[in-house]
């Protein structure tokens, strides 16, 4: 099994950290039973945070240091888990973002297997959406664009910059925590995969949850990239309207939330995607903008998606023109803007116009053709 190769190596390791003759090259630590049994009140109900597919979450303190930390317990063994186990270690062991959720350590011993993290104290975003804390009402509009922004920034660098590249498989609300910032990381590496240079989708067996699936996945197994893309555009529809991925009508028709957007979008009526609970209080040009973006993260086809760089380049505002008037710069691609103009007036209130019309165009500047203007961001937390 995977987790053994691996734990064995991290234990060697660690007798070289034991007899203080080598500096450990990893920012993780091996526990003990006994100091997660301490920290936690031995799994105490009072500790217990939540629980997951998997196994249960509790909430601790290290005596060491008195760190919060949060322990996922997996539950009784099965192939499953320790295959869940290991990925997780293995994946987070190797990736370092400020919008993931970092590794504290893990133990693994007979039949349990135990995953350290640093605690969030705000939870998840489902938390606050449709969860005990949404009567809260933490969650304001600039707090909710920098959580998406965040979210972005956290996918994109598993896509992009950590080697190999990493298809996260389950990006849905309850996998954002939230700091004490607010600050969203990203969570729950269990199902993720780890794909080798120059490979462009694997065909696997369908894991995830239902309401986030690109159909590419959902239908045939395709994994790629842009089924995070796919995912993190239901997320963006979500995290503005409050509205759940998957909708039951009466009658037990299902009805998913680019259903429930799209003839609002296809009025210009975006207000009506807003969350009510926000009262009015957003910004609405960004607000179209958003909206635009999560459409074209959510097209059926995934060649026409955008790449997570050029999300998180849209959220941030950064399509800057450079160089002549006439050009916008998004990713690496430069395009001409008057060409992008003319799209833009054909297809001002019609997003799937819109799509037809940027297919594969990766100048794409969704906040433009929302409103005309450039965007305003980064987004900012009052
Ligand atoms: N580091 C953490 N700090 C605070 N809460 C956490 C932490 N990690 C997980 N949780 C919470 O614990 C609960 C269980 O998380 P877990 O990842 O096991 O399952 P899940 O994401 O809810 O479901 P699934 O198994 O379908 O992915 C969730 O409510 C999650 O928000």
């Amino acid at each position: 099994m995977l987790w053994r190769c691996f734990c064995f190596s991290a234990k060697e390791d660690s007798l070289n950290i034991d007899s203080g003759k080598k500096k450990r090259d990893y920012p993780w630590e091996i526990y003990t039973l006994k100091e997660l049994l301490h920290a936690t009140n031995n799994f105490h109900e009072d500790n217990k945070i939540g629980e997951g597919g998997f196994g249960s979450v509790y909430w601790g303190r290290t005596t060491k240091g008195g760190n919060y930390i949060a322990v996922k317990r997996l539950k009784a063994m099965s192939a499953k888990a320790e295959m869940e186990f290991a990925v997780e270690v293995e994946i987070l062991g190797r990736v370092r973002h400020k919008n993931l959720l970092s590794l504290r350590g893990f133990y693994a011993g007979g039949e349990e297997r135990l995953i350290v993290y640093d605690y969030m104290p705000n939870y998840s975003l489902l938390t606050h959406l449709h969860g005990k804390r949404a009567p809260d009402l933490l969650l304001d509009w600039p707090r909710r664009m920098s959580i998406a922004t965040g979210s972005a920034e956290g996918i994109a660098y598993l896509h992009h910059e950590a080697t190999p590249h990493i298809i996260h498989r389950d990006i849905k609300a309850s996998n954002v925590l939230l700091d004490s910032n607010f600050v969203a990381k990203v969570a729950d590496f269990g199902f993720a995969k780890l794909i080798p240079e120059g490979v462009t989708h694997v065909t696997t067996r369908v894991k995830g949850t239902l309401g986030y699936l690109a159909p590419e996945y959902a239908m045939w197994g395709k994994v790629s990239e842009s089924c995070d893309v796919y995912s993190f555009g239901i997320l963006l529809l979500e995290i503005i309207s409050a509205r759940k991925p998957l909708e039951k009508l009466p009658g037990g028709v299902k009805r998913d939330i680019v259903q429930w957007a799209t003839p609002y979008v296809q009025k210009g009526a975006f207000d009506q995607i807003a969350d009510p609970r926000l009262k009015g209080k957003f910004d609405r040009d960004q607000l179209k903008a958003v909206v635009m973006i999560a459409m074209r993260c959510t097209d059926k086809n995934p060649d026409n998606r955008p790449s997570m760089l050029e999300v998180v380049d849209w959220l941030k505002g950064s399509s800057f023109r450079i160089g002549s008037k006439n050009q916008i710069k998004l990713g690496q691609k430069v395009v001409d803007e008057s060409e992008e103009e003319d799209d833009q007036d054909e297809d001002e209130s019609d997003v799937f116009g819109m799509d037809k019309s940027t297919r594969g165009m990766k100048g794409f500047d969704p906040f433009r053709a929302a409103t005309g203007k450039n965007m305003g961001g980064p987004w900012k937390i009052n």
